[in-house]
């Protein structure tokens, strides 16, 4: 057999099986997987893979690119260079913080053009449920939107209108229709708009007073309105960055109801606490907040159990001004992370806390592609898959440092963290889009 590029001698992680194996590309595909020293290289390109992982490329279904209108706060190019160095070999773009939103037709077909010039690995767009856009779901949706995304609450820009009950419901109808699926960012518009008022006109400006205006309940309370109405409605759902245990476990009840629905959450949630976000500041802030030390345990104990279903970024960046407003009710709310995603669960999950690499390789690849119909072709490491591969030195620790960064803006609340397993090499369709630079021999 011919190869373009072999793999030699490294450990295989698949949502199965850690083995260790050759591996042979060809034409972008992975097409043999044989014993370690067994493969013939020929004039085949050769990566030593000895004492790597190799993990299949990572899809992050939720990062916040920005572009077109404000990709001064990101971009395709920095982004998808960002989730290379991260191991991450496709993305999907959300609807929301481009300006114009990815609401119609048009703007689809606008950005899909500025992604194709830019990304260097592979991507699909979501697309936007607003109070005005039913009519258009349809359109988007035969331009092969990945689905649907809403707020259920107000998002924090002008420019992308949550929607409110009527919306949610006549625009869940349609997508079942279409049998698409809808993403959604559920927490209680009522109740947060109720206490954040309350909270700024009794001058509780601090951290936490931001965390408590935006409780576990008001999660709870939309997750449960919304899979009420995926019951009536036959909607497949998808609810993106849940930071409870408690949410968790209520969608793991609508799936024992019969109801279609999966759960994500995000590193930052199975990472940083309250106590963390009040010592890095702005900077990690987000919605839903972080949550107390017993939460993030939570999650992982979720996780484990098998609860979660899908771990992506919600990559969601600001230029610095953004992060730097004088009130923490006024900050953009958004964590830069998605260069990170992979080292924070080896780091935090397989390290400490002993999650199996393939349960690591399950939520962040295999799930969201099977979820999304990418699969077979995304999501693992098989014969006939796309040659999108991650390969990582698992016992090797780094400090971030703001320069290893490659968004357009170096903030990140990782900054400083020490972490256990650095990416050496990823590959997409086969062709290597990042390779760790040696510090030691680079000048
Ligand atoms: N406008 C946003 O990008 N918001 C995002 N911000 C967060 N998560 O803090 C999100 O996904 O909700
Ligand atoms: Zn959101
Ligand atoms: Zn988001």
């Amino acid at each position: 057999m011919v190869f373009d590029t072999v793999i030699l001698s490294g450990t295989i992680v698949t949502e199965s099986d850690v083995f260790d194996a050759d591996i042979g590309i060809h034409n972008g595909k992975i097409v043999t997987i044989c014993e370690s020293g067994s493969i013939e290289v020929g004039d085949a390109k050769v990566i030593d893979a000895s004492g790597l992982h190799l993990f299949p490329g990572l899809v992050d279904v939720h990062v916040h690119f920005n572009e077109p209108g404000r990709d001064l706060w990101e971009g395709f190019e920095t982004g998808s260079k960002s989730l290379a160095a991260g191991g991450v070999t496709t993305f999907f773009d959300m609807p929301l913080n481009s300006n114009p939103p990815t609401t119609t037709k048009e703007r689809f077909l606008e950005k899909q053009q500025l992604a194709n010039e830019k990304s260097i690995i592979d991507y699909r767009l979501w697309g936007g449920l607003v109070p005005d856009n039913i009519e258009r779901l349809e359109d988007l949706h035969k331009e092969g939107a990945i689905g649907f995304k809403a707020f259920m609450s107000e998002c924090g820009t002008d420019d992308f209108q949550h929607a409110d009950n009527d919306t949610l419901f006549k625009g869940m109808e349609r997508i079942a229709e279409l049998e698409s699926i809808l993403a959604l960012h559920a927490e209680s518009n009522e109740m947060i708009n109720y206490l954040t008022d309350k909270a700024q006109k009794e001058k509780r400006l601090s951290i936490r007073d931001y965390c408590n205006s935006r409780p576990v309940l008001s999660e709870l309370e939309a997750v449960e309105r919304v899979v009420r109405y995926a019951e009536l409605t036959g909607c497949k759902l998808h609810i993106v960055h849940v930071s409870s245990k408690r949410v968790i476990e209520r969608i793991k009840e609508a799936k024992e109801q019969g109801i279609d629905v999966t759960a994500e959450t995000c590193p930052h949630y199975l990472c940083l606490s309250i106590e963390e976000f009040e010592k890095i500041g702005p900077t990690a802030k987000c919605a839903p907040p972080l949550r107390e030390r017993q939460e993030v345990e939570g999650l992982w104990n979720s996780l484990k159990k098998g609860d979660i279903d899908i771990i992506s970024s919600d990559h969601s960046p600001s230029p610095p001004d953004l992060k730097a407003q004088e009130s923490i009710f006024e900050v953009w709310g958004g964590i830069a992370g998605c260069q990170n995603t992979l080292h924070v669960l080896l780091t935090e999950g397989y390290h400490k806390r002993g999650v199996p690499l393939s349960k690591i390789a399950e939520v962040t690849a295999l799930n969201p592609a099977k979820r999304f119909g990418l699969f077979p072709k995304k999501g693992s490491i098989r014969i006939g898959s796309d040659a999108d591969l991650t390969l990582i030195q698992l016992n090797e620790t780094f400090v971030l440092k703001a320069e290893d960064l490659k968004y357009r803006h170096k903030i990140s609340p990782y900054i400083g963290k020490t972490f256990i397993g650095k990416t050496k090499y990823t590959l997409s369709r086969g062709q290597c889009v990042f390779e760790e630079v040696d510090e030691k021999t680079s000048v």
